[in-house]
């Protein structure tokens, strides 16, 4: 029962490195098995999504050597099913990436439906239309996606929604399909691009991924590489909205700025000191910030991955703000667990109206999922007193040593698995 423990008060001064992109090395991971020959992966975040990935693709025959806590070798050519099944796989989302890979290497792939965060309802018709068009059979048969080709044709797919997902996996079956696939209307998230980058260092040819619009020409077969994944994105916006929330002096080190601009112009409007770098972003909080409102939107739009922690950061600010959650319907359920700490926000469909507060108060909340797990965290180390967040797998998912790069921003924080050890901490920290 492991929880994250912490005293708020602290304003949070000093450098965070900001890991590899998860979403980006689910997507790379996956796609690292489409070649026999070797492929070694670095900048890989050090989290339990990954990790579960990689066991993944060890089981079903390929070699995994971690080189160290951040890069891997992997060699798929020794690959012996194309079914990949066990408990951890069926509860990340990721696993839909298997069925595009497998598909476009060895024409067949056997997967269950993908878990993920229960966030909303979480459909990947957009990723079977895509392989449908390319010339795979696909059936739902007993939770899993079984798709089988003979051969996969290039094709026109429009996808009626933006979906990374859809995206990432139509454009890993597609590069080794036979002729030119069209995308249209494909996702433009830092990580798309990411993934496309990686495929094309092994010999795909995608052009135009980081616009709506993106052409692969498939190729015969994808050869070995080394690749670098991108920094995280959201990982660097919590860090950044943690510098808000404890008025503190962040600088978030190792990021691409560009990624971060919706998240810092949201910032700068409530009133923090935003400073950009060449590979860093510094946020210096204000005393008096202010409300704004916000609609999540794909990319370059504010990201959904961000809006729990952007709720927070708003929950303190003041005069009332309005956030609209247009990608997922379930995405606010850290709200009564807030209002266990005096947050005042209410929701009404796809909107939450925040009424900004003074301060939050400590109590024992619960993480109902992995951003909004980060941002009760957040709330504890503004928070009057301690704070005590429970189910903090979550929260590991995606995010490595949390706690640890807390710490060293001056946060009393800590991870404890017993009433003693809470105790311990409340003894030390006074
Ligand atoms: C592992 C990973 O990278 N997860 C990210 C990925 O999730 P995921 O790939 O699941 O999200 P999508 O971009 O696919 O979903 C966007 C929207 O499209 C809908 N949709 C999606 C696919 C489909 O076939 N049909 C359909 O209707 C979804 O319900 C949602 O409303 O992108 C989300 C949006 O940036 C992020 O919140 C997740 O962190
Ligand atoms: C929702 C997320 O992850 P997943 O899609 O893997 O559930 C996330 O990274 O915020």
């Amino acid at each position: 029962m492991n929880q994250f423990i912490m005293k708020g008060g602290n304003p949070l001064v000093g450098d965070v490195v900001i890991s590899g992109a998860k979403n980006a090395a689910l997507g790379i991971l996956a796609a690292a098995i489409m070649t026999d020959d070797d492929v070694i992966i670095e900048n890989l975040p050090d989290v339990r999504d990954i990790n579960v990935l990689l066991e993944a693709i060890s089981e079903i025959g390929a070699q995994v050597e971690r080189i160290d806590r951040h890069s891997v070798k992997i060699n798929a050519s020794t690959i012996r099913e194309v079914s990949v099944d066990d408990e951890y796989i069926r509860k990340i989302r990721a696993s839909y990436y298997f069925i595009g890979a497998l598909l476009g290497k060895y024409k067949s792939a056997e997967v269950p439906l993908p878990g993920g965060c229960n966030i909303g309802s979480r459909p990947i018709d957009q990723h079977l239309k895509g392989f449908r068009a390319l010339g795979a059979k696909i059936e739902i048969d007993r939770g899993a996606v079984i798709a089988h080709a003979i051969d996969l044709v290039g094709s026109h797919i429009y996808l009626d929604v933006v979906s990374v997902g859809a995206t990432i996996n139509v454009m890993m079956a597609a590069a080794l399909a036979e002729g030119q696939t069209i995308l249209e209307n494909a996702a433009k998230e830092p990580h798309v691009v990411d993934v496309a980058n990686f495929l094309n260092s092994m010999g795909a040819n995608i052009k135009g991924a980081g616009t709506d619009i993106i052409r692969i020409r498939g190729v015969r077969r994808l050869h070995g590489t080394e690749y670098s994944i991108i920094p995280d994105q959201i990982e660097a916006g919590t860090f950044m909205c943690a510098a808000a929330i404890t008025r503190g002096d962040v600088t978030v080190k190792n990021v691409i700025p560009k990624h971060l601009e919706a998240i810092s112009a949201k910032l700068i409007e409530i009133g923090c000191e935003v400073i950009e770098g060449d590979d860093e972003v510094r946020v210096v909080g204000k005393p008096r910030q202010h409300s704004t409102n916000i609609k999540t939107l794909p990319y370059p739009g504010f990201p959904t991955d961000m809006q729990p922690q952007m709720a927070v950061t708003l929950a303190l600010a003041e005069g009332t703000s309005m956030i609209t959650e247009s990608i997922f319907e379930n995405r606010f359920k850290y709200v009564d667990e807030l209002s266990r700490m005096g947050g005042n926000i209410k929701v009404e469909g796809n909107v939450a109206v925040i009424d900004g507060v003074k301060g939050f108060t400590g109590a024992q909340v619960e993480s109902p999922d992995l951003r909004a797990g980060a941002a009760l965290v957040l709330a504890g180390l503004s928070a009057a007193g301690y704070t005590v967040v429970d189910e903090i797998g979550y929260i590991q998912r995606g995010y490595e040593k949390f706690e640890e790069k807390l710490q060293a921003l001056g946060a009393h924080i800590d991870i404890v698995d017993s009433e003693k050890e809470a105790q311990k901490f409340r003894l030390k920290i006074g």
